[in-house]
């Protein structure tokens, strides 16, 4: 931070290095805030009685006053010092009820306006599609829903109550003062637009302050939920140097500092402001009303009163500076929600979509349905398409603007009802892009992907979900008990349905030797279980969930010979009876598919079982016999992993 050549003078230019000027608030912020706020119009109205309540009763009081000193004092009545006395002693009491009612329901807004913000945003984002988490940075989208929703709702209420009662208390003052000495009034008016300019000022910067701090908070936090999750930690463990590590969040943590620093010292300046010029208005009326008292024109009652009315006259004068950069701070929050609110998920359910006729979705009796991919071109949307600049931290690139090349082109194929599919192919293929276009992960950019016969854009996205399961290579889990994490894929399956499904993932003798059995908590990610127990646990959650159509990405991971063992037999139980598209990684899968496509540069090369491909001598016969050779060579048995051999290995 640097605070111009002195850092005791000049703090209006203020500098914070790093920053950049932020965007905007985008027009229309304000008129979506009304219906958010609509809907406690009754809590709203609750408030602002007590607000006028309030300032009712703090403006009466230095007039009170007056009448005591001029009207009780001064003549030495007794009765009248004691019975006004008394008044303040009850109009202090009822301004308790009114403080205390406008704190109660300016506190039921703002935490509803924080629900709903909340609720609305979570929602939006489980409709994003899976592009939208692959370019969004975890932390930027936490905070979004954390600082800022809290940002907005505090600027809100803030408004809620100042602003009108800064409004009201400075008509009232400004009345009484008239009443009481329209020359001294005038005098301390003219004062007043000396406040104005310089608060405008600070007022702005601080507007760029707030959103700029709002943007490196989330930046600090994705930097903190990145390392702390267990891959990260261990990466970090791994690969990271601790030094740079704690330099790159020291000075992402700096820069939080200097605007907060910066923002600090604004409103500071604003407050300091404010206070000199009431000081020398004070001395100004202390002076002028204290001749006039002198001269005979004015009563000593009324200029306490003036100099009581005065000081709250600044106080409101002061707020309205903070009003304005209460309003930007609750516009700049309320652009961001909404600008998460405005992206449009890219995947999203036709109207009049059905689900898939139950024919067509039957399984484990041979009926589950074909999946075909007709003419299927694909490339990867744009970031511009899925993503917002401001949640990712990398600025997009040009080149990431546009559309992309083409991943997948003129990919057709007839996945047979109840048969097994191999897909194989070097690394970066695109084996993965065709699995993710069957339940809709992504859609296709032309052509057609069908399930039993039907677009799968025109199936319902719940139907889709039970109609194809996926297992995964890194099996996520939830930090939850495995049996949470089995139900997760169907919330009523009964405790025997849960155990059968283990059983035949072959991953039941591991659970039942555990002390809490399916009661025992995985941690992030999963991470207490092994690389294998992981897949058996993900594909016990397939069978409960039991899809007629299965997308598998076999593991690479370093599975001993006897989770190879485990895995193989679990998943022809997962298998059997059902479609089934499994990106190959083990010759024993591939040798027993029905069909093989091997794939390459985003097109199917070649197509047939392994006996006819490895009788046309083609690209799968050069890749099956590099991997046996290789594999011979290590002493590994065939059916191992193929992944890490050579360029051209099967992935
Ligand atoms: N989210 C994405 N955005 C842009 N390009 C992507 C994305 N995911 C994958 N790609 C690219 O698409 C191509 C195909 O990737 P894909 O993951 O389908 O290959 P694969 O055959 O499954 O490879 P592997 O076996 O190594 O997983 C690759 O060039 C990859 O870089």
């Amino acid at each position: 931070m640097t605070v111009g050549h002195d850092p005791t003078m000049g703090t209006i230019g203020l500098r914070v290095e790093g920053l950049v000027d932020p965007q905007p608030v985008r027009s229309g912020t304000f008129k979506r805030i009304i219906p958010y706020a609509m809907r406690y119009r009754r809590a709203m109205a609750m408030v602002m009685v007590a607000t006028i309540v309030d300032s009712l009763i703090t403006v009466s009081i230095p007039l009170t006053l007056k009448m005591i000193i001029d009207d009780g004092i001064i003549p030495g009545k007794t009765s009248v010092v004691f019975g006004l006395a008394g008044l303040v002693a009850g109009l202090a009491l009822l301004n308790v009820v009114a403080v205390y009612t406008q704190t109660w329901f300016s506190g039921r807004v703002g935490q509803g306006l924080i629900f709903d913000l909340r609720t609305a945003v979570f929602s939006h984002i489980q409709r994003q599609p899976v592009a939208f988490f692959t370019r969004t940075q975890t932390g930027s989208l936490v905070s979004r829903i954390n600082t800022d929703i809290v940002g907005a709702q505090q600027a809100l209420t803030s408004l809620l109550s100042q602003s009108l009662s800064t409004l009201l208390t400075l008509v009232l003052v400004l009345a009484a003062m008239l009443y009481l000495s329209w020359p001294i009034t005038v005098a301390a008016l003219i004062m007043i637009p000396l406040f104005f300019i310089p608060g405008k000022i600070i007022a702005q910067r601080l507007e760029k302050l707030a959103r700029a701090g709002m943007q490196n908070d989330a930046k600090l936090g994705s930097m903190m939920t990145e390392r702390f999750n267990i891959s990260g930690a261990m990466l970090v463990k791994l690969y990271g140097r601790p030094e740079d590590e704690s330099a790159e969040f020291s000075k992402k943590a700096g820069l939080v500092r200097d605007i907060a620093i910066s923002m600090d010292v604004h409103a500071r300046l604003l407050f300091i402001l404010v206070t000199l010029l009431t000081t020398v208005t004070t001395a100004m009326v202390y002076g002028f009303g204290g001749w006039f008292v002198i001269d005979g024109s004015l009563q000593i009652g009324t200029l306490v009163a003036m100099v009581a009315l005065l000081l709250m006259l600044y106080g409101p004068v002061n707020q309205l500076t903070n009003i304005q950069s209460d309003v930007m701070t609750a516009l700049v929050s309320f652009d961001r929600v909404f600008e998460v609110l405005d992206l449009k998920p890219l995947i999203t359910e036709r109207p009049g979509a059905r689900p898939l006729p139950a024919r067509a979705s039957a399984n484990g009796d041979g009926t589950a349905p074909p999946v075909e991919f007709d003419q299927v071109a694909f490339r990867y949307p744009s970031a511009e398409e899925v993503s917002l600049p401001s949640l990712e931290l990398m600025p997009q690139r040009k080149s990431e603007q546009g559309p992309g090349a083409l991943v997948l082109n003129d990919v057709s194929f007839h996945a047979p009802a109840g048969r097994l599919t191999a897909l194989v192919g070097p690394s970066g293929a695109g084996k993965t892009t065709i699995t993710h276009l069957v339940p809709r992960l992504y859609d296709a950019t032309s052509g057609t992907v069908r399930i039993g016969g039907h677009d799968v854009r025109d199936l319902t996205l719940g139907s889709l979900q039970n109609t194809v399961g996926v297992v995964t290579q890194d099996a996520h889990l939830f930090h939850d008990t495995i049996r949470a994490n089995l139900l997760y894929a169907r919330p009523d399956a009964s405790e025997p349905e849960i155990v059968q499904a283990c059983e035949a993932a072959r991953i039941w003798p591991t659970i039942s030797q555990l002390p809490d059995g399916l009661d025992t908590v995985v941690g992030d990610r999963g991470y207490r279980l092994s690389g294998g127990e992981k897949q058996r646990l993900a594909i016990a959650r397939l069978l409960l969930k039991s899809p007629p159509i299965v997308v598998l990405d076999e593991a690479t991971a370093h599975l001993d010979s006897e989770s190879e063992l485990a895995i193989q037999r679990a998943l022809k139980t997962a298998l059997t009876g059902r479609t089934s598209l499994v990106i190959a990684h083990r010759l024993s899968t591939i040798q027993d598919a029905d069909q093989i496509l091997v794939i390459d540069d985003g097109r199917i090369q070649e197509r047939g079982t392994h006996d006819q491909l490895l009788a046309g001598g083609g690209l799968y016969s050069e890749l099956y016999r590099t991997q046996f050779a290789h594999q011979q060579g290590r002493g590994r048995p065939a059916e191992s992993t193929a992944a890490g051999n050579g360029n051209r290995a099967l992935d």
